[in-house]
């Protein structure tokens, strides 16, 4: 019987690993039935890797994925690394994986997405209106999926009906496939890097399989001043920290919308669930089955990716 597990992704050596240890100490609180995996890339230190084992996480070690030689400019330089997030499609001993990003937190039990009807791709729509966005021709005219009678999509003036709905990839519910796994890549190949990176490229693969989960599921923090409207944050069940100064491990309070109130509660429920040490893994509670000596977490190493790129700036 194949499993059900979360799946997170770490590169490097920085802070991110506290947004894991934070996510396996979330997901604990909310007493989930499932294991966090942590797939990591060769450069995330064994003292890391420890640290999350001792949270009960299962580590796996993943090839980097670069894409063909590019000059785009990326929204944000460190993306290039996160086309290594696709590596996760050749866990096939899990049925259904959640992929959750190192900086999102589960506040409330989310394991009833599992059951969601196979064969589909779930995650939450994105919002165009940060700068990020500038680049794109849904920002250059105002257009947003988040409010898509506010302003209109311009089809006359575009030439054509609205781009297709758009998902955050920093939260899905996916199938591990290694036939997935090999499309995308295959895919990547022929594909000319875009802003968003493997964001881009997972819409534009899973478009027709993808069905929007509403939007307690992943709130990106933008959506709080960009939406509010469609925002119940009592009804919020996973937070996305990517709001540009909203990383809670490197929290300030400088940046823009970084002094609001809604933004430092959040931050500090993520630090209250990061500082509880009754929250901390205790091997003698855990299920057989979520503990296994270190030899077994020795990952099946996935056939190395023809490296097209060596070299990735890190994030920041
Ligand atoms: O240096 C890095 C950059 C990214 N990540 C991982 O890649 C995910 C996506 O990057 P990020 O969340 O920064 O993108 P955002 O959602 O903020 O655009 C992170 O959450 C981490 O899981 C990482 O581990 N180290
Ligand atoms: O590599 C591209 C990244 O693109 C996404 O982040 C973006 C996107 O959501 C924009 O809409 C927001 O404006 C922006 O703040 C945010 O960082 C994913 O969260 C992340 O996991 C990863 O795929
Ligand atoms: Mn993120």
């Amino acid at each position: 019987m194949k499993k059900r597990g979360y799946v997170t992704f770490l590169a490097g050596d920085g802070d991110y690993v506290k947004g894991a240890v934070g996510l396996a100490k979330g997901l604990r609180k909310v007493k989930s039935a499932y294991q966090l995996v942590a797939a990591v890339l060769s450069d995330v230190p064994e003292e890391h890797r420890q640290i999350l084992r001792m949270q009960g996480c299962a580590v796996r070690e993943i090839e980097p994925v670069y894409p063909p030689e590019n000059r785009v400019q990326f929204a944000m330089d460190y993306y290039v690394i996160n086309y290594s997030k696709l590596r996760i499609w050749n866990f096939e001993e899990y049925s259904k994986m959640i992929y959750l990003d190192a900086d999102t937190q589960v506040f409330e039990n989310i394991d009833h997405l599992f059951d969601m009807a196979g064969g589909n791709f779930y995650a939450v729509m994105d919002c165009f209106c940060e700068k990020t966005w500038s680049h794109s021709r849904q920002h250059s005219v105002g257009y947003c999926q988040q409010c898509p009678e506010k302003v209109k999509w311009p089809s006359e003036e575009m030439g054509g009906p609205p781009p297709p709905l758009y998902f955050n990839a920093g939260m899905f519910l996916f199938e591990p496939s290694r036939l997935t796994a090999a499309a995308l890549l295959q895919r990547l190949e022929s594909t000319a890097p875009t802003p968003f990176a493997e964001q881009d490229l997972l819409n534009a693969y899973f478009g027709k399989m993808y069905k929007p989960i509403p939007l307690i599921y992943n709130l990106v923090l933008a959506m709080l001043w960009r939406h509010p409207e469609n925002v119940e944050l009592g009804e919020v069940k996973v937070v996305h920290y990517c709001a540009a100064g909203s990383k809670p491990w490197s929290y300030t309070g400088e940046g823009e919308n970084m002094k609001r109130e809604d933004i430092k509660l959040l931050v500090k429920k993520w630090w209250d669930i990061y500082d509880d040490e009754s929250l901390d893994f205790k091997e003698e509670e855990a299920a057989e089955a979520f503990y296994m000596p270190s030899s077994s977490f020795a990952a099946s190493k996935p056939e190395p990716h023809r490296l097209i790129h060596a070299g990735a700036p890190s994030a920041t």
